[in-house]
């Protein structure tokens, strides 16, 4: 089944109109957190925030380790909005749903989108508690037709048939690899492809050595779609994958991955993905309009 469009710019408006009537935070920035990384919102200063169910027109997280909070706040100085809890397609929302917040942020004024995940390794080389920079990124749903932006194209968003080459930010990588060796943890950074699939099963040992095959570093059920969404209407994009376990490649292999140990890995590496992301923040060259 196609997933198409069935909001129009008009329900995207009132969302962000709601939200301008309700703070004086006028973000530049947004932060999506993965499972168990809603922590990154605990860094923002002079707090706003909004259960989704309070905010019109909001879809509402169902997933354990996603709070379900939009926190406007300020990080160093720079003025950021942050969903602690995203949306995944295997919770029965439409893709535009999915994406919903991304085009309500594009309304409120926000430039750069940060995505953070927990995700699985397929790279021999990672051990869990990496952080991977995502270079790229493939949308196995998208691929398949289950995309975000199939039904009319609203220009006022952007193009019919936007590019996806090159979506994630090359300057933004290179400062967060800089700000990781002055951390002084560059030793579990990685950098690499994030595939994302339907889920919510993990996969089974032949499709992660397909996935394998197909020069996937990691793999999880989310992100891809808010990516497109994004560099749909112009969003710069960076974005981070904790690798929470290591994918089940081989037939002798007794281990297998749940979801408590997604979250317990997450706990982990908390500290150091908030101050990751609040230093890139912190250096990226935005104009802050705080008024
Ligand atoms: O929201 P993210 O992509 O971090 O969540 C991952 C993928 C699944 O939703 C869940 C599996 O544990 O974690
Ligand atoms: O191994 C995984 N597969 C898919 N999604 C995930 N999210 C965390 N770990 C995984």
């Amino acid at each position: 089944m196609f997933s198409t469009s069935s909001l129009s710019y008009d329900d995207y408006q009132k969302t962000a109109s709601w939200l301008l009537s309700q703070t004086q935070h006028r973000p530049k920035v947004a932060i999506i957190c993965g499972s168990g990384l809603g922590m990154l919102a605990d860094a923002l200063k002079c707090q706003d925030s909004f259960p989704y169910s309070d905010i019109p027109g909001f879809p509402q997280s169902t997933v354990q380790g996603h709070a379900g909070r939009l926190v406007f706040g300020e990080l160093k100085g720079k003025t950021c909005v942050c969903m602690q809890g995203r949306f995944h397609m295997y919770e029965g929302h439409s893709l535009c749903k999915t994406t919903f917040p991304v085009r309500v942020f594009k309304l409120l004024g926000v430039e750069t989108l940060i995505v953070t995940n927990a995700a699985g390794s397929l790279a021999d080389s990672y051990q869990v508690g990496d952080i991977m920079i995502i270079k790229d990124h493939i949308n196995f749903p998208g691929l398949a037709g289950l995309n975000p932006l199939n039904g009319p194209n609203d220009d006022k968003f952007g193009p019919r048939f936007p590019p996806m080459s090159g979506v994630y930010d090359k300057d933004l990588r290179k400062i967060a690899f800089d700000l990781c060796k002055s951390m002084g943890v560059s030793q579990f950074v990685q950098e690499g492809v994030y595939c994302m699939v339907g889920g919510p099963n993990f996969e089974s040992i032949a499709e992660a050595r397909l996935l394998h095959r197909l020069g996937v570093d990691a793999v999880g059920m989310s992100t891809a779609p808010e990516v497109v969404v994004a560099t749909h209407c112009g969003m710069r994009v960076f974005g981070l994958s904790l690798i929470t376990n290591k994918v089940v490649k081989s037939y002798n292999d007794t281990e297998s991955v749940n979801h408590e140990a997604v979250l317990e890995v997450s706990k982990l590496r908390s500290q150091t993905l908030q101050m990751l992301v609040t230093e890139l923040v912190s250096r990226m060259d935005i104009n802050n309009n705080t008024t």
